[in-house]
């Protein structure tokens, strides 16, 4: 299969890094959202990196311009109908995810891929009862997307074997390290991780001890590039929380993966971390 355009549905905080990705390897994207303000401030962000890597001499300004040219920013999903592989990176939510496969399984070319950014919700039961769910697959990038090496690929279980090839082989293609994984919640990375931001909520709220000191910790004496609060902040407080949920519920609420209350409020104040310049930390100072 020849990949020449990919549509990217939702421009925030992976799917601006995912475009870059696609269009830094020559591909037509596709970049849709629901809100034009974050189309604008995904074009800001292409920008500000593109201009970094010509100020670092490692692009010149003409190829700067060809890979900004590659991006088209669009509204409506039907735009995305001559893709040869979409990418969803939508909010963590079952009703949107399937609502949005629903659609993408009419208007897209029945050999057209169609993959999704989910962090832990099943692939099966977003392809459930959709029309060729041999072609939906979990493509897994972690954040900054143009920055990690890894991307999980998920085989949900009618995915066909020739797509999970074409979706490993699209991985290394865009320089990424593929690994597949079978459907389970919360897949590898994002099950081995929640006890990291599970037991760190529970230290803070047992008041063993506070987020600084936490996070300064986890760096000193466990080698963690970032603390569980700085993590939680970049990824955004209401999308970890949405994976933690996701995956108690799919593991039949193992009192393991159960999720917090102090990150249950913080989402329901709209403190959702970096993205809304507060979280565990202020960004606004
Ligand atoms: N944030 C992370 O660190 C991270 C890492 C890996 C995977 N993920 C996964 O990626 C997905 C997206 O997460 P995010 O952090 O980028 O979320 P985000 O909230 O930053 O961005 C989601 C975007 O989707 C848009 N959107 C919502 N409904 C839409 C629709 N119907 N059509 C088009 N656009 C729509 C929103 O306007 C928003 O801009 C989630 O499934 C998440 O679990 C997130």
């Amino acid at each position: 299969m020849s990949i020449k355009t990919v549509g990217v549905i939702g421009a925030g905080t992976m799917g601006a890094g995912i475009a870059l990705v696609c269009a830094r390897k020559g591909h037509q994207v596709m970049l849709l959202d629901a809100n034009q303000a974050v189309l604008d401030k995904a074009l800001v962000y292409l920008e500000s990196i593109l201009t970094k890597d010509v100020e670092k001499n490692k692009i010149s300004e003409q190829e700067m311009t060809e890979t900004l040219e590659l991006v088209h920013l669009v509204s409506e999903i039907e735009q995305l109908a001559d893709c040869d592989i979409v990418i969803e990176a939508v909010p963590e939510r079952l009703d949107l995810k399937k609502s949005i496969f629903s659609q993408l399984s009419v208007i897209c070319r029945e050999d057209a891929l169609l993959l999704t950014n989910t962090s832990s919700i099943s692939i099966t039961e977003i392809a459930g009862g959709l029309s060729h769910p041999e072609r939906i697959l979990g493509f897994h990038f972690f954040n900054p997307a143009p920055v990690m090496p890894l991307v999980e690929v998920i085989r949900g279980k009618k995915s066909s074997e020739e797509n999970v090839e074409v979706a490993y082989r699209f991985a290394q293609e865009l320089g990424k390290v593929p690994v597949l994984v079978t459907d389970t919640p919360g897949f590898i990375v994002n099950r081995i991780a929640r006890p990291y931001y599970n037991e760190a909520l529970r230290v803070l709220g047992d008041h063993v001890a506070g987020v600084e000191q936490i996070d300064r910790i986890m760096k000193l004496a466990g080698g963690f590039k970032m603390g569980p609060f700085e993590l939680q902040d970049m990824i955004g407080i209401d999308i970890n929380f949405a994976t933690t949920k996701s995956i108690y519920t799919d593991f039949f609420h193992e009192g393991r993966f159960k999720p917090s209350r102090i990150q249950q409020q913080m989402v329901q104040s709209g403190s959702l971390g970096r993205k809304t310049g507060e979280g565990f930390y202020d960004y606004n100072k």
